[in-house]
């Protein structure tokens, strides 16, 4: 074993004059204990390399014939500094023209791919890590052996299945099938070929997230010809007449951007906020896009994982057009938004089983969602707290809840916006090594992050600036290097990037005075000097760097084959509306029943306000009494008035906050496959339940006092129609209330929205005021009004004398002369009028749900 590079500086890189000096001559920091025991039996000459990184620590270690022991003791072979890693942690031995490495019995073990191994023969490019699960730091070995075949050879390698001429078909899917894809996202039975005498055909057999062929879905059999490319998820397979050959690409994709850009228009001026960045991130890298506020950060994230394009520009993954097959990409995507994207009055096992319920093929068995479910608990560490609701979790854990809600669909690509926002550094740094633990285990991982306390235990980051300019895409340590920070604080680098780049900037003078002045010379005429982060732009394109890390990796092909694909981009694969129905309503009387509280509140609204309509309420008011006849219909309108304005009350109120309250849930289930239809009527059939019962307990102790007129029904008894008049103004009610909770940003404002729908019940609805002139059109516009009309018609409130109730002198006039018998049109006592207001109130609900879905639709754009 042989120390392969002259001894540097751990944090500021400058040569050091002695391997065993105690401090940096250069930026005078005290330097860790030599690490490395180097017995010349060891050395061997073109050995496999070991490069160790601990933290602050990086160097290549020569593997030979003789076996090494590795652990913190110094009598080691290779003594690492970490204090999680045990005296004696591991050995490692030579294979063959290769080495193995085996757990001597350490505490906290090796893991590999983010599992925990006690023993592995190493293959080029592996990577070790020993973590330490209490603070999140760990130390990663990467093993390299020019003889053996790389990893990723390894892994793009395909897998041949001959075509039998005989056989008349072949199944594809997750289980049983001829060709089995193993993967939570591929369903059971998934697709088919066929030989048909013209050929072999391929079918697809239902499946939850669809078959593509050349970057087109196939909804109908699709006769193969040699070379057409076959995508299921991740996976890959290649018609060769002969033979069909598998490529698994689960945890093997790669990402390629090139030049993208996007411009947006706000009061007129145009703004660039992403500005010709181009990058290519490896499979399995972890990548942290870090920068100050409003750089642009965000606008990458979604530009790279398709939720939002850049207008310009493209981005591969393994080759392929993303935005164009985003449709066939978009099962093998993981999104975590900064809100939380679980409900959080669920247990965090319930939660989980609706999302993989929502998220997984419908052919998944009940017992394989739950060792799905065990799975990512696992990953995610959250396996004791599954019983928990998620409101009662920290911060942290519930941003793992949402990852591992991610993790179900066990996604190659995983993006995170922000996940360590608002945690305390000692959970953050836990975060940033559940995530790097994520990526080695077959995920390409991608984040956005103010933090850069642990940026180091990401492959590669970013750093935006300005008007969205990538200004360093790298390994951290080459960071601190370009940005020249001795201090080894990644923080120190936001301060030499952000800011005008006046000739006298000390960052100028410093470090950009040749990029400066060539701007100068290129822009003579400029009025307004260039930003810093134009400059920093420059340098770092001009660096070799960026030749290494960005231009060289554009220039190399992905392995694989490739789609050909002139397609546009096609919507994403919808699910069974009707499954996804049954499973949001599920879910939504699960919510209900959970929030006690708030249940419990709309559900004594009910008998709270008809025990306070029975104290004012007379109990002849819709029966009257022939000596008190000229007060009745006043008396009447005012009681019914009451019960159609209520109604409509509860319908709004019990709806108005119900879709803004999870939007961000509603935001990230629309991205993965969420059907407008299905998710608006499950919450009209809970909600339609509630009014039910709220109808019924109003009505019910109503009823208890006030006598309901035993003939007056017009097409059913007066009980029965006055009911239904009043659950359809409920349901009307509802619909304005999930109406205004999709347009509201917020539930506080859709709450503030809720008196403008309420009053206008109370002027227009012919009892308080006279409707004529503009009212008239406006009272057609309310729910009451028609409401007061199917009630009045149904209790043939024209019978009654149509006098003001102001008798308060208890004197009766002497009786009903043929003026206040005069009837009102709006009670008429005919089946059509009644059916007219009943199929109003109707039309009522269906244009609010259809305004709505509308609304629904049109957040689809604003990314
Ligand atoms: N759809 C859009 N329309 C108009 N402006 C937008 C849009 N999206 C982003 N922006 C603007 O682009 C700039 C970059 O936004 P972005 O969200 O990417 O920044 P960020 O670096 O992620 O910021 P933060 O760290 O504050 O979240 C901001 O000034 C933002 O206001």
């Amino acid at each position: 074993m042989a120390i392969a590079k002259p001894p540097l500086c751990p944090f500021c890189q400058a040569p050091l004059a002695r391997a065993d000096a105690r401090f940096c001559p250069s930026c005078g920091r005290s330097l860790p204990a030599p690490a490395v025991n180097a017995p010349a039996t060891l050395i061997a000459a073109g050995g496999a390399v070991l490069h160790v990184s601990e933290p602050g620590v990086e160097r290549d270690v020569v593997l030979g014939a003789q076996p090494v022991t590795l652990g913190r003791a110094p009598d080691n072979d290779l003594v690492l500094q970490s204090r999680f890693v045990s005296g004696r942690h591991a050995r490692i031995e030579p294979v063959g023209q290769g080495h193995r490495i085996i757990d001597v019995g350490s505490r906290n073990g090796l893991l590999f791919a983010g599992q925990r191994i006690t023993e592995r023969v190493l293959a080029d490019g592996d990577v070790i890590r020993i973590g330490d699960p209490a603070t999140g730091n760990f130390v990663s070995l990467t093993y390299r052996n020019a003889a053996l075949a790389t990893a990723e050879a390894l892994r793009a390698a395909p897998t041949k299945f001959p075509l039998d001429p005989t056989d008349p078909a072949i199944t594809i899917g997750r289980v049983g099938c001829d060709i089995i894809l193993d993967n939570p996202q591929v369903s059971r039975f998934h697709a088919q070929l066929d030989r048909t005498p013209g050929g072999v055909v391929l079918r697809d057999m239902g499946s939850t997230n669809g078959t593509f062929v050349n970057g087109q879905r196939v909804t109908a059999p699709v006769a193969l010809k040699a070379g057409d490319v076959i995508q299921i998820g991740a996976f890959k397979l290649v018609y060769n007449v002969t033979s069909l050959d598998r490529y698994d690409q689960q945890g093997a994709l790669r990402i390629d951007a090139r030049n993208l850009s996007r411009v947006v228009t706000r009061n007129g001026v145009q703004r660039v906020i992403l500005n010709d960045v181009s990058l290519s991130i490896a499979p399995r890298e972890f990548v942290a896009i870090v920068g100050g506020s409003g750089t642009g950060k965000s606008t990458l994230m979604k530009a790279l994982c398709g939720y939002a394009p850049a207008e310009q520009g493209q981005v591969l993954v393994n080759g392929d057009d993303f935005y164009r097959n985003f449709a066939a990409y978009q099962a093998v995507l993981g999104y975590v938004p900064q809100d939380d994207i679980l409900h959080r009055v669920l247990p965090v096992q319930r939660a989980l089983e609706y999302a993989a319920r929502l998220r997984l093929p419908a052919d998944t068995a009940e017992s394989e969602v739950k060792a799905r479910i065990e799975r990512v608990l696992d990953d995610v560490e959250m396996a004791p707290h599954r019983d928990k609701p998620i409101e009662a979790l920290s911060g942290g854990q519930r941003k793992r809840v949402s990852i591992g809600a991610e993790l179900l669909a066990d996604p190659s690509l995983f993006f995170l916006d922000e996940p360590t926002s608002g945690l305390d550094p000692g959970l953050e740094k836990k975060m940033m090594y559940t995530l790097r633990r994520l990526a080695d285990s077959g995920r390409t991982v991608v984040l956005v992050t103010h933090a850069t306390a642990n940026i180091t235990q990401c492959d590669h980051v970013i750093f935006m600036a300005g008007s969205g300019r990538m200004v360093f895409f790298g390994p951290p340590a080459e960071a601190l290097r370009f940005f020249q920070i001795a201090s080894g604080d990644f923080a120190d680098i936001y301060t030499k990037i952000e800011g005008v780049a006046a000739a006298d900037h000390p960052v100028v003078q410093q470090d950009l005075r040749a990029e400066y002045e060539a701007w100068r010379a290129a822009y003579p005429a400029a009025q307004t000097p260039p930003s810093l982060a134009e400059l920093w732009e420059i340098r770092y394109r001009q660096s070799p760097l960026y030749q290494q890390y960005v231009a060289n990796r554009l220039a190399t092909t992905p392995s694989g084959p490739l789609v050909q694909s002139n397609a546009a981009a096609q919507p994403p694969q919808r699910v069974s509306a009707w499954r996804q129905f049954v499973l949001l309503t599920r879910r939504y009387f699960d919510l209900m029943l959970q929030d006690r509280r708030n249940l419990l509140i709309l559900l004594l609204q009910a008998p709270i306000i008809a025990v306070l309509l029975l104290l004012v309420a007379r109990s002849d008011a819709l029966t009257g009494v022939q000596a008190q006849d000229l007060i009745q219909r006043g008396e009447a309108k005012k009681l019914l008035f009451m019960l159609a304005t209520v109604s409509v009350w509860f319908g709004i109120i019990n709806a108005a906050r119900e879709i803004t309250k999870e939007q961000a849930v509603y935001r990230r289930e629309r991205l993965v496959n969420l059907r407008i239809g299905p998710y608006l009527l499950s919450k009209v059939t809970v909600l339609s339940a509630l009014v039910l019962v709220q109808t019924i307990v109003l009505l019910g102790i109503v009823l208890l006092k006030v006598v309901l007129p035993g003939e007056t029904g017009i097409l059913l008894p007066p009980l029965i129609e006055t009911f239904l008049t009043l659950v359809l103004s409920s349901s009307a009610g509802m619909a304005l209330g999930l109406a205004i909770s999709a347009a509201s940003a917020t539930p506080d404002r859709a709450i503030s929205l809720v008196p403008f729908a309420l009053i206008p019940q109370i002027l227009f609805a012919g009892l308080i005021f006279t409707i004529e002139g503009l009212a008239t059109p406006l009272s057609w516009l309310t729910i009451s009004r028609w409401a007061m009309d199917a009630l009045g018609a149904s209790l043939d409130l024209n019978r009654l004398c149509n006098l003001p109730n102001t008798d308060d002198q208890g004197s009766i006039p002497s009786g009903c002369t043929p003026a206040f018998l005069e009837t009102e049109a709006a009670f008429s006592h005919d089946p059509v009028h009644l059916v007219g207001r009943w199929l109003a109130l109707i039309g009522y609900a269906v244009i609010c749900l259809a305004i709505a879905a509308w609304v629904l639709r049109r957040r689809d754009r604003m990314v």
